[in-house]
C-alpha cells in the first residue's frame, strides 16, 4: 500500500518557491491499478516520483507498506528503488545495447555476477512480455510498442511490488496503446503488482484502472472508483476530461436541445443492468414516450455501462423517473 500523507512539493525557480504539489493525501491499495490523471503541469509526474523518491517531498510523508520512504538509509533506499519498477513515455532504453542487454542491465548494476542466473531471469522476463524472438535486436530496430515492452521487462527485473507507469502509452498509436495496456493489466493480475498509472489520457484509465485521482494545479480534486468518477464527474476538471474524451461540446448540446420538447434526462446504467430491456417496459407502464438524443454503451475495465440522453413527453413523468431510479438507473434531470 502507498500512502501520501499531506505531501507537498515545491521547486525553487529563479529564487522563488513554485508549488508543484499542494498538500496531497492519497492512498493506493496493494494490488490495484491506480490512475493519476491531469492536464500537463498538474503535478502527476512529481507525485509519482515521490513514491521511489526520485523527488523528495518538501513536506509530508510517503509510506510504502507502512514504511516512511523519506526516512530510509541510502542502502534501504536502493533496495526500495529496486522493488519499485518504473516505465517512461520515451522508454529510456540504452540505444547501444541489445534487448537482452537492456533487460540484463539493472541486474548487472545490482551486482548479479552469474551469467547463467542473469540469462535465466532475462529469458523469463522476455517471455513474460512476448519479446523472446526480438532478443538480439537494438532499440532502433523495434517498434514503439516493442520498446515499451523492453522497458516493462527491465522494470520487472527485481520482482517489484510496485510499477510506476509515467505516460507509458502517450507516445504510442491507439492499437499499440491497447496492447501495452493489456500487458499491464495481465501483469497486475498475474503478479499481483500495484500499478500507479500516470496519464493525461482518460481512455487509458478507463481501460485498466480500478480507482483514479484527478489532479489539477497540484491538488487532488476528485478521487474514487473509476466508474464513479468518470460516470458521475463532479469537479469541472473531471467533467472537462469526460466531455473531451467523448467529443461532447456542452454549449453545442445545449443549443441543439433548445428546441427539443419535453423533459431532458441523462440516464446511466451500470453493470449487467445495462442490458436489461427497461425503457420500453417503463414507457408502456407509465405512458411516457421518449426519444433518444444521444447514447453510448461501453466498458470501464470489466464493467459495462450505458449513458443515454432522452427527451421524455406525456404520461406520468414522476412515476417513470422513480421507476428508473428503483431499477438502479442513475437519473440526472437536465431540463
Ligand atoms: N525540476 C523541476 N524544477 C522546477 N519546476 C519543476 C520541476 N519539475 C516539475 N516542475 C514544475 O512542477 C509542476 C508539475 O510538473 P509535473 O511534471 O509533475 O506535471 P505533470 O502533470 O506530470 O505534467 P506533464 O504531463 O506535462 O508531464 C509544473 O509546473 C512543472 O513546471
Amino acid at each position: 500500500m502507498i500512502e501520501f500523507e499531506n505531501v507537498e512539493k515545491s521547486f525553487m525557480v529563479e529564487g522563488r518557491a513554485a508549488h508543484a504539489l499542494h498538500p496531497v493525501s492519497l492512498r493506493i491499495e496493494a494490488g490495484e491499478v491506480f490512475g493519476i490523471i491531469g492536464h500537463s503541469g498538474a503535478g502527476k509526474s512529481t507525485l509519482a516520483r515521490l513514491i521511489n523518491l526520485l523527488e523528495r517531498p518538501t513536506a509530508g510523508r510517503v509510506l510504502v507498506d507502512g514504511v516512511d520512504v523519506t526516512a530510509l538509509s541510502p542502502a534501504e533506499l536502493r533496495d526500495h528503488r529496486r522493488k519499485t519498477g518504473m516505465i517512461f513515455q520515451h522508454f529510456n532504453l540504452l540505444s547501444a545495447k541489445t534487448v537482452v542487454d537492456n533487460v540484463a542491465f539493472p541486474l548487472k548494476l545490482g551486482g548479479w555476477k552469474s551469467r547463467r542466473d542473469i540469462r535465466a531471469r532475462v529469458d523469463e522476463l522476455l517471455d513474460l512480455v512476448g519479446l523472446a524472438d526480438q532478443r538480439n535486436k537494438y532499440p532502433a530496430q523495434l517498434s514503439g510498442g516493442q520498446k515499451q515492452r523492453v522497458g516493462i521487462a527491465r522494470a520487472l527485473a527485481y520482482h517489484p511490488k510496485i510499477l510506476i507507469c509515467d505516460e507509458a502509452t502517450s507516445a504510442l498509436d491507439p492499437q499499440t496503446t491497447q496492447s501495452v495496456l493489456q500487458l499491464l493489466s495481465r501483469i497486475n493480475r498475474e503478479l499481483g503488482l500495484t500499478i500507479a498509472l500516470i496519464t493525461h489520457e482518460m481512455d487509458a484509465v478507463r481501460r485498466v484502472c480500478d480507482r483514479v485521482a484527478v489532479l489539477d494545479a497540484g491538488r487532488v480534486v476528485e478521487t474514487g472508483l473509476v466508474t464513479d468518477v468518470f460516470l458521475h464527474p463532479s469537479h469541472p476538471t473531471t467533467r472537462r476530461f469526460v466531455f473531451e474524451n467523448e467529443s461532447i461540446d456542452e454549449d453545442q448540446r445545449r443549443e441543439d436541445f433548445a428546441h427539443v420538447q419535453g423533459r431532458i434526462v441523462n440516464l446511466t446504467f451500470q453493470g449487467e443492468d445495462t442490458y436489461t430491456p427497461l425503457l420500453g417496459r417503463i414507457a408502456r407502464e407509465t405512458g411516457v414516450d421518449y426519444s433518444i438524443l444521444s447514447g453510448r454503451i461501453d466498458r470501464i475495465k470489466a464493467t459495462p455501462y450505458g449513458q443515454l440522453t432522452l427527451a421524455l413527453v406525456g404520461g406520468d413523468m414522476d412515476q417513470a423517473l422513480s421507476r428508473l431510479q428503483a431499477e438502479k438507473v442513475h437519473v440526472e434531470v437536465v431540463r
